[in-house]
């Protein structure tokens, strides 16, 4: 049977200053998966976040992680969940040794079945495992930061805007490791991510919000199917030609002497856009199409007015 890692029903939150950051989501996250939440700056996301950490209250709702609800079981709801935040806060006493055995205590982890020095060697930290928090440089903090949400074992991992920043081969590292956690302990990755190319590589499913609300949710290759509108890119064998016509169809020439034909799928076949180029008596080399990518869903679907 699958199950939920999240379940939020009904979730709402308006700060103190009147501000409805959250205005009523509805939002499963399937055991299992690694799925990312986007929204344009200010959608909610990071509330939202903040919210399933504990570290901000809900209006109200309901929130439910690996099944236990947040108010009538917050004990487990807060031990199902490892949240790596977005600002680098660490405390600079601590040594990374020392930070993750502090937060095991936190999280009532006895001294048997810590594993510090191999979340560390997993983050690659070990050669830094006694160096003071305040000398790390910032990929070392954020690395630092992933150790210290996987202390407890979470079923459920939640990175918020994990590679914001960070250079080419912490990227590698945090995706290598949040992509083994999910195969090798079935862990589900919930991420935020500015960058959608990532998400669309990462993420099996994908939620987006804008305005507090969440409008789509749906598996990556559902929503990148979504969009109707198609570009058929022909390579022409060479020769003078005049651009295709026809209903339907806008057809342009490229700088790099493709001709490319945009059209609607809905509307028109790729046969009927092939007919179109034979008929300008085009000798066609070669013919590809270019899809939507998650960037044309996603501004389609916040685009506002
Ligand atoms: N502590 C707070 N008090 C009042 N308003 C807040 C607070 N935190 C966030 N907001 C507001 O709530 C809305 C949602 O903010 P949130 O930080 O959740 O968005 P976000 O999607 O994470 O944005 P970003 O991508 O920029 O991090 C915004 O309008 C923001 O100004």
């Amino acid at each position: 049977m699958t199950h939920n890692a999240i379940a939020l029903s009904g979730l709402r939150k308006t700060y103190k200053s009147g501000q409805e950051a959250l205005k009523g989501i509805d939002l499963a996250v399937p055991a299992g998966s690694i799925f990312g939440l986007l929204g344009p700056n200010g959608a909610g996301k990071s509330t939202l976040i903040n919210i399933l950490a504990g570290l901000v209250l809900k209006t109200s709702g309901k929130v439910e992680i690996w099944g236990w609800d947040q108010d009538s079981n917050p004990r487990q709801s807060r031990a199902a969940i490892g949240v790596m935040p977005q600002e680098l806060n660490l405390d600079p006493f601590f040594s990374p040794h020392g930070a993750l055995e502090v937060q095991a205590g936190l999280y009532g982890v006895p001294a048997s079945r810590r594993k510090s020095d191999e979340i560390l060697a997993m983050v690659g930290l070990t050669d830094k495992r006694d160096a003071y928090a305040r000398t790390l440089s910032g990929g070392m903090r954020r690395r630092l930061l992933l150790a210290k949400a996987l202390v407890h074992s979470p079923q459920v991992l939640v990175l918020d805007e994990p590679t914001a920043g960070v250079d080419i081969e912490l990227r590698q590292m945090l995706w290598e490791n949040v992509r083994r956690l999910n195969r090798e302990r079935g862990m589900t990755i919930i991420l935020t991510t500015h960058y959608l190319e990532e998400a669309e590589e990462m993420c099996d499913e994908i939620a987006i919000i804008n305005h507090g609300t969440l409008v789509a949710q749906d598996s990556t290759s559902n929503l990148l199917g979504q969009l109707d509108a198609k570009t058929m890119i022909i390579t022409p064998a060479g020769g003078e030609y005049t651009l295709p016509k026809a209903d339907g169809i806008s057809a342009e020439r490229r700088e790099d002497g493709t001709i490319a034909l945009a059209y609607n799928a809905r509307q028109t076949s790729a046969d009927a856009v092939l007919a179109a180029v034979r008929s300008a008596d085009i000798t066609i080399q070669d013919v590809r199409t270019e899809q939507a990518d998650l960037q044309d869903v996603f501004l389609n679907l916040t685009k506002d007015g």
